[in-house]
């Protein structure tokens, strides 16, 4: 479960908020798109949700854990427990695309069996198994994609966030990822996908979280589809 209550995320040297307010439930196994035009606070919502950053103002629990009075172990545990997909991958160019995938489990101290068997189990989920000993600068930008998406996996988050997955992917890919975001969700997982991808939104409807200049705009898909549009005025 993720609860916010008047949320509010100022960074450190802006002189106002980038997110004012938010007051949003989302229940564990749930999917939602996160809408919204070019620079309504889609990334930065992620970046909270990820702990990347703290709320300036207002409450947020995530998975039971009240964030303003967890403790650095807290959060430490927390944020493993939470997956997450960058739009720009962040994958380490100098490692092969298993040992980027394999890093989440090796910094818990995972034995190096299991950590093959669940990078492997990954990387062919998301069909790039046969990708596993390139670096990433040598992949297209969809392969990146789905390597980052398999490093995210890796731990069988409780909630899945993702910034623009499906940017570098073609359509028949974006569906199989859409396909497999919602397994996850069959398997209990809470998954956020920020997206501008509009023909993916009205293919598969669902509750929505929709920014405007840094608030809560509405939930309602079309209202979400009407946003996106906004940005292309
Ligand atoms: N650390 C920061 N410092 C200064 N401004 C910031 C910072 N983080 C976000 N912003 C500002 O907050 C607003 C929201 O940015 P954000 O990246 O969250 O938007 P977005 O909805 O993800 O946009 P896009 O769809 O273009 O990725 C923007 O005006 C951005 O410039």
């Amino acid at each position: 479960m993720i609860r916010l209550l008047n949320v509010s995320m100022m960074p450190p040297d802006v002189g106002q908020p980038v997110l004012r307010n938010l007051t949003l439930t989302v229940p564990q196994g749930e999917f939602r798109w996160l809408l919204g035009a070019s620079g309504a606070g889609k990334s930065s919502l992620l970046r909270l949700l990820t702990l990347e950053t703290r709320p300036s103002a207002g409450q947020m629990d995530l998975l039971g854990v009240s964030i303003s009075q967890a403790s650095r172990t807290t959060l430490r545990n927390l944020r493993r427990r939470i997956g997450f997909v960058p739009q720009d991958y962040r994958l380490i160019g100098e490692w092969t695309v298993f040992d980027n995938v394999a890093l989440p489990l090796r910094l818990r101290g995972a034995s190096e069996r299991d950590t093959r068997r669940e990078a492997f189990a990954v990387l062919e989920w998301l069909d790039v198994a046969h990708l596993a000993d390139k670096r990433p600068g040598t992949l297209s930008g969809g392969e990146q994609q789905r390597a980052a998406i398999a490093r995210a996996l890796i731990g069988r988050p409780e909630v899945l966030l993702a910034d623009e997955p499906t940017n570098a992917l073609e359509d028949a890919q974006a569906r199989r990822l859409l396909a497999t975001f919602q397994e996850l969700v069959e398997m209990g997982t809470t998954v956020i996908v920020a997206t501008h991808n509009e023909a993916l939104i009205r293919e598969t409807p669902a509750a929505s979280i929709i920014l405007q200049d840094g608030t809560l705009a509405g939930t309602d898909i079309q209202d979400g589809i009407a946003a996106l549009r906004s940005n292309k005025a």
